[in-house]
């Protein structure tokens, strides 16, 4: 066994769609569905914040949505809850800075499952790869609204540094990130973009989904 290979996961980082029930305008079910037949590339089971599930009723969420994914092909993360992640034999798992640091996580998720760390600096960054992260989550890039406790709003300043500093790591931009802000990420470097309400909360899941992959594949 070995770790996931950084180009696979480039391609699985292009449209990148994060959600949890208080994202949406009906049943998650639904708009899971709607967004992967929209071509998103990977999924984040992110339940958080106010009016978020929790017990059971958010574990069997997890549940209908991770077997979604097993159905269609796409790979399915888990947001922080890494108990939950290998409750599940989830794809992946998803860690900020004030969660268990990436190398605790590798030791109890394995080696071949993926580790995504949100880095917020350079310096942040550097650590995250050294504790064995396969991917960064770069943001927040514009100002959003998904997140109440957000870092500074960056731009793709950090990005750019990441890249001009010959960081290779595979990287998304996250925060405030619509089809009409989504090219500048790319063109700083990241290898794709993570969305909650741009696709979440449209009218036309399907169609918003489809419009990033347009954006994003240039
Ligand atoms: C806070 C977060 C930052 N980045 C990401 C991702 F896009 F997956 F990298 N997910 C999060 N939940």
């Amino acid at each position: 066994m070995e770790r996931i290979n950084s180009d696979a996961l480039r391609r699985l980082l292009k449209v990148y769609f994060i959600m949890g029930s208080i994202n949406c305008r009906k049943s998650p079910e639904e708009v899971l569905s709607e967004a992967i037949a929209g071509g998103i590339t990977m999924f984040q089971f992110r339940e958080k914040g106010p009016g978020a599930l929790t017990g059971n009723a958010r574990l069997e969420l997890a549940q209908n949505l991770q077997q979604i994914c097993r159905d269609l092909g796409v790979p399915f993360i888990v947001n922080d809850d890494i108990e939950l992640a290998i409750a599940l034999d989830a794809d992946g798992i998803h860690v900020g800075q004030n969660d268990e640091p990436a190398k605790a996580i590798r030791q109890r998720i394995g080696i071949q499952k993926i580790i995504g760390v949100s880095a917020h600096s350079l310096y942040e960054a550097r650590q995250a790869i050294t504790d064995g992260a396969d991917y960064l989550g770069i943001g927040p890039i514009y100002p959003t609204s998904s997140k109440d406790d957000a870092e500074a709003v960056q731009g793709t300043f950090v990005i750019e540094r990441v890249r001009n500093s010959r960081i290779a790591i595979p990287l998304v931009g996250i925060g405030g990130i619509t089809v009409h802000n989504a090219l500048p990420v790319i063109n700083a470097g990241a290898d794709g973009v993570s969305i909650i309400s741009a696709v979440a909360g449209a009218e036309d899941v399907r169609a918003a989904a489809q419009s990033f992959v347009k954006v994003v594949q240039g």
